[in-house]
């Protein structure tokens, strides 16, 4: 185990660290903060949630000279709120050195971003299409850029984004030092990243499996008609404090989020064509847990950190391996417990097969519950919640009132009653829900490393359009490569 005094880091950052509550350096913090304020290009690979922020976060705040009023650090981030999320956790690990941080990202006013930009922060966290919009707009020069991080590395240079990160490196100086994170890295974006690396170490906490552990990884074989309702179920059974429920399109978000709130359940949906003010709303909702389901695409797969998520479940299986590694991975976090299950459709299961086959690790089936389960798990939310409120509550304004009831009634009709009454019954509104088509059934059973699904150019889209029902998933980040992504 490493401390992170024995990293030799200067005591403002080790303190800002210490308040952080971080007590030891996780492995992959342990192997990569060395090697980066060594100054050396790195790939770093390590699982989901065991705090690869922190790992490139550190070094690049460490050289951070606060007397010099230039940009010396850019963090690219796939998405508005992972962008949001990086710049807070570089703001606390810079808190003592007074490092200016400054996330600029779409949807948010552009003139108070310039406005900001204006007072010299020293380190940019950002999403693409808004990075390039100020680098044209000369409302931000990276000439004196010392150290570029690229967040989600294999998305940020996968098909939809390569043309803006291409375009953005064209304007920082070819002597920096690249640092590229992620818990995938397919081999064919390795091979892209390494072309504007300089002679980069890759470091790769090894694990036998892609996942972590403390996730609980469970598939449930059901029919396209039947999901809804057994989805409903499974929340009625697992009663979990947050779940993240991933669709493939926006429309199925929206009817998903719609579907449950008639079924007495508090979800909202998170996608792309939302407002960005929505979206943040939607998002602290979530985290404050005024609402526990939140429906989303693959907007919200990558790199979200909200402690309290429970359970995730993916409504329909993801196309990309990688994909369903990032969804899981919401849960299950800084060495919390998770459970992942995700349904598919019998004729997607060579799918499920392939997922097994990069993560390593095989998921359980779990049979769908029946109505009955449903109102067992139920009830037993009703009792749980009883006996925390006979153990926390100051009931001694409620006494002389059981009291009275205890002298009419049966104790046992009386607690039956109130159990009843606490109990969210499994409910049966009827609810509809678009049908979208199955992904493609894959013809070669075991396909080859090389499979299309994993090629950075070209085929990914190809592949998810031939769908037919993906076509919004794709509009969501990838129908036009040049700009759309920071409406995702
Ligand atoms: N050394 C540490 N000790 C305890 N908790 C930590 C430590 N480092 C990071 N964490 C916490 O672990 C959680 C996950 O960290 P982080 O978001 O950086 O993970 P990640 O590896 O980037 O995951 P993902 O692949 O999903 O992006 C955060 O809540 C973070 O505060
Ligand atoms: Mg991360």
């Amino acid at each position: 185990m490493t401390k992170f005094k024995d990293l030799n880091l200067s005591e403002t950052t080790l303190k800002a660290i210490d308040k952080m509550g971080f007590e030891e350096a996780t492995p992959i913090q342990a192997q990569t903060i060395p090697a980066g304020l060594e100054g050396k290009d790195i790939i770093g690979q390590a699982q989901t949630g065991t705090g690869k922020t922190t790992a490139f976060g550190v070094p690049m705040i460490e050289k951070i000279d606060t007397n010099n009023h230039t940009v010396q650090g850019l963090v690219i981030a796939p998405t508005r709120e992972l962008a949001i999320q990086v710049s807070e956790e570089l703001y606390k690990i810079g808190s003592g050195k007074r490092v200016g941080i400054l996330a600029v990202y779409g949807g948010q006013d552009i003139q108070r971003q310039i406005r900001a930009l204006k007072k010299r922060p020293h380190i940019i966290v950002g999403t693409p299409g808004r990075i390039l919009d100020h680098i044209n707009r000369k409302t931000l020069k990276l000439d004196s850029l010392q150290t570029l991080v690229l967040d989600e590395a294999d998305e940020m240079l996968n098909m939809g984004f390569i043309q803006d990160i291409e375009a953005i490196l064209s304007h920082m100086p070819a002597e920096r030092q690249t640092l590229l994170f992620s818990a995938t890295m397919p081999k064919q974006i390795r091979a892209i990243a390494e072309r504007f690396m300089n002679d980069p170490v890759t470091i790769r906490v090894k694990t036998k499996e892609m996942t972590v552990s403390n996730i609980e990884q469970y598939y449930v074989k059901v029919h396209q008609r039947d999901k809804f309702d057994v989805l409903s179920r499974l929340i009625d059974v697992h009663s979990p404090e947050l779940a993240i429920i991933f669709g493939r399109t926006k429309r199925r978000v929206d009817e998903l989020a719609n579907a449950l709130s008639l079924r007495g359940y508090q979800a909202e949906g998170i996608h792309g064509d939302l407002t960005q003010a929505k979206r943040l709303t939607v998002l602290k909702r979530f985290k404050e847990g005024k609402i526990d389901v939140l429906v989303a695409t693959d907007v919200a797969a990558r790199g979200l950190d909200i402690s309290g998520v429970t359970h995730v479940y993916n409504y329909d299986i993801p196309q990309d391996p990688e994909s369903y590694v990032h969804r899981i991975g919401r849960t299950g976090r800084a060495g919390k417990e998770g459970v992942a299950i995700t349904f598919v459709e019998p004729r997607e299961m060579s799918y499920l097969k392939e997922v097994e086959r990069t993560t390593k690790k095989k998921m359980s089936p779990m049979a769908a519950p029946t109505w009955d389960d449903a109102l067992v798990g139920q009830q037993q939310a009703a009792v749980n919640e009883l006996e925390e409120s006979v153990a926390k509550n100051d009931l001694s304004q409620y006494k002389a009132l059981a009291k009275g009831l205890l002298d009419q009634y049966d104790a046992e009709q009386l607690v039956a009653a109130a159990l009843k009454l606490i109990t969210k019954e499994p409910d049966r509104t009827p609810i509809h829900i678009t049908n979208e088509s199955s992904l493609p059934q894959k013809k070669d059973k075991f396909r080859s490393k090389n499979s299309s699904s994993k090629k950075p150019y070209g085929n990914r889209q190809g592949g998810r359009s031939s769908g037919g029902g993906n076509r919004s998933y794709n509009r969501d980040r990838k129908s036009n490569p040049r700009r759309k992504h920071t409406s995702q």
